[in-house]
């Protein structure tokens, strides 16, 4: 239990200049230790095998003299901040953990010499930068634990022996490079490898039995690979083969014989060839008139497909439906300024009954502000003359339903009531754009307080009442959609807003249907999910993944980056992050220390953790039921006064729990 003070006053003894170091030291082990010989051993010990964080910072220096463009590496070096505050630096309880030094353009030399007399390197990661040829011989790191080269241009044959000796290795990540040859032996004999992605380079040869078989990343798609895919391997998704032109057998298509050998070149076996040949041509014609066939009975039925619709949206638009006057295109107005020259064919839809309507005229005239723009288009709080204020957010890429689809699909969210929905007011439908106009929160989003953007600290208990508020609306929606895949489908802090008296409100759900299936896949942050990511339908799941990160980001205060990165390479680093300080055994270190009001409901803090983390399995099999979830939030409490003597939650259970 004392280990640790005693080693951390060492440690800092240890970088301290002056003699009356010497004093201050006696004086601290007088206190705690009888034996002037004992502790002096200690001492020495301590002094010789733990290097200082002194020392690794300038190894650090050395290691980026050898980086080209290393523009974004300018803060190593600043007497005026700890290295812990140094771009790219990991700490943990401010011990140097690992480097992450993604995205920054870097080229140069990885000078593995130097990063062996770092000590605790736990993590390295240059993902997405211009590093090339072989890739250095990181199996001196034999404590690495994980190990992320993706997008780099690094080429070659990486030596069969690579990864020799690197028991601690848990994830690899080549993927987008150019290695070739074949996929090394020492990789796949490591003993705790459970992620793997090397997809996207020029590996051939046939896929070797993997010592390890739970994965939770694995990804060899698209290479050269080819012969059987081992039995081993089966179950695993094919999309973690796909690519490989020469690859088969379970999940992919079964492998067949191999193809006669060209010497084979007897008049028989030539006649056969030509039979074969002619055989050919004549199943191609077939095919050829068949599809043609089918292209044209296409096109008929799209063109009496669009006649009908058109015949049906007349006879819709002539019912009487809240139908607004048309707007004048002079207005000056930000809201309706891209929208005011087509307002001719739309017009304003409300879809509640019980709210005082307004017109589109009423929204030009109405001052605007620009509350930002989204991956979707800009949003806007619009404050009506003789009204409320409204939100109005424009939305490109909506036209995966028809139109009348449209119709019915807002109308039915427009008929949900909850205290954690933003309601739906009105509707604009517009052949390339839609704008969905909502009630305004006045207490902006959950990210702008969770990160500082102008926003106030929030304490424990506001913290757990927002999330019921999350817990409560998610599964409002799945009970009032229970047909639908996302019922949410874009949960993230930005779309929890805050309403007057700080209750969390749900915006931008339900729109997964409407949404482009491209737009939806690049954007909307269900579509981040592991599963999805390693194409999967998404699920309801999907969405308790984006609460499970809601979860983590609340009590870490950490913003995960999957919201930042769209698309390939998008990751799942706030989880990891997570699970990875969990699995250490120090939960109670990842929730945010500036949280007021923790220390009495610690306890029920690491409920709420184990909570996310349980929506954040990877697994779907493992992944928690959204019911399962929202039932846990309901019970947590505020203080741990109901749970004292529940030692269940503790930090080192939750550690326990997950090994
Ligand atoms: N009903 C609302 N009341 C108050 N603020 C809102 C409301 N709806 C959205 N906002 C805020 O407006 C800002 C811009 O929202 P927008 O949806 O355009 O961006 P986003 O949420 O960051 O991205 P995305 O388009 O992916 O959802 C966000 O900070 C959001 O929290």
């Amino acid at each position: 239990m004392h280990i640790m003070p005693i080693i951390s006053q060492f440690s800092s003894l240890s970088i301290l200049p002056n003699p009356p170091t010497k004093t201050r030291f006696s004086f601290h082990l007088q206190s705690i230790m009888p034996h002037k010989r004992e502790y002096f051993c200690l001492f020495m010990l301590f002094t010789c095998f733990l290097p200082s964080l002194a020392d690794n910072a300038q190894v650090l220096m050395n290691f980026k003299s050898n980086l080209s463009n290393a523009d974004a590496l300018k803060n190593w070096g600043d007497p005026s901040t700890g290295l812990c505050s140094w771009t790219g630096i990991l700490c943990f309880d401010q011990k140097f953990h690992g480097l992450r030094l993604e995205n920054m353009g870097l080229s140069g030399t990885i000078d593995v010499d130097t990063l062996l007399e770092l000590s605790n390197l736990n993590s390295f990661s240059v993902i997405n930068n211009n590093f090339e040829g072989p890739m250095p011989a990181f199996k001196k790191l034999v404590s690495l634990r994980a190990l992320f080269l993706s997008n780099n241009k690094f080429s070659g044959e990486i030596p069969d022996d690579a990864f020799e000796g690197m028991k601690r290795l848990r994830k690899v990540f080549l993927a987008e490079n150019g290695f070739t040859g074949h996929i090394p032996a020492s990789l796949v004999k490591l003993p705790k490898l459970y992620d793997v992605d090397i997809h996207g380079n020029s590996f051939n040869g046939n896929i070797p039995e993997f010592q390890q078989r739970d994965f939770r990343v694995f990804n060899l798609s698209h290479n050269h690979l080819e012969g059987p895919i081992p039995e081993s391997l089966s179950n695993r998704d094919p999309s973690s083969f796909a690519g490989n032109q020469g690859l088969c057998g379970k999940p992919l298509t079964p492998c067949v014989g191999s193809p006669p050998s060209p010497s084979d070149q007897n008049p028989i076996s030539t006649l056969s060839h030509q039979e074969k040949k002619q055989k050919k041509n004549r199943i191609l014609l077939i095919v050829i008139v068949v599809v043609a066939v089918i292209v044209l009975a296409l096109i008929l039925a799209l063109v009496f497909i669009r006649y009908r619709r058109k015949k049906a949206v007349l006879v819709t638009d002539a019912q009487p439906q809240n139908v607004m006057s048309p707007v004048s295109s002079e207005s000056k107005s930000i809201v309706m300024a891209a929208e005011s020259k087509k307002s001719e064919d739309g017009s304003l839809s409300f879809v509640r009954n019980e709210r005082e309507e307004f017109d589109l005229q009423d929204l030009l005239r109405a001052s605007a502000e620009v509350l930002g723009s989204g991956s979707f288009g800009s949003t806007y709080k619009a404050m009506l003359l003789n009204g409320p204020a409204v939100v109005v957010k424009r939305f490109k890429h909506m036209n995966n339903v028809g139109k009348k689809e449209f119709f019915e699909h807002m109308r039915r969210l427009g008929r949900l009531s909850h205290p954690n929905l933003v309601p739906l007011v009105a509707f604009y439908y517009g052949r390339e754009e839609k704008l969905l106009v909502y009630d305004f929160a006045e207490n902006g989003s959950l990210a702008s307080h969770l990160h500082g953007r102008g926003g106030c600290v929030l304490d424990w208990g506001s913290r757990l009442r927002i999330i019921k508020g999350v817990a409560r609306g998610l599964g409002y929606l799945y009970r009032e959609f229970p047909e639908q895949d996302l019922a949410h489908g874009h949960l993230k802090s930005s779309n929890v807003v805050l309403d007057h008296s700080f209750e969390a409100r749900l915006a931008e759900y339900g729109l997964a249907a409407v949404v482009d299936k491209r737009h939806a896949q690049q954007f909307m942050v269900a579509y981040k999910s592991p599963e999805v990511r390693q194409l999967e339908r998404p699920s309801e799941k999907s969405d308790v993944w984006c609460l499970g990160i809601l979860i983590l980001e609340l009590l870490t205060g950490k913003f995960p980056a999957n919201y930042l990165r769209h698309g390939k390479g998008a990751s799942e680093d706030l989880a990891s992050w997570v699970e990875s300080i969990v699995r250490e055994g120090w939960s109670g270190e990842v929730l945010d220390k500036e949280i007021p009001g923790r220390g009495s409901g610690e306890g029920e803090m690491l409920k709420l953790l184990r909570i996310g983390m349980g929506c954040c399995e990877w697994t779907l099999e493992t992944r928690w039921d959204w019911r399962e979830a929202v039932a846990k939030i309901e019970d947590l409490k505020e203080t741990d006064n109901g749970t004292q003597g529940d030692h269940s939650y503790s930090s080192d259970h939750l550690s326990i729990s997950l090994n």
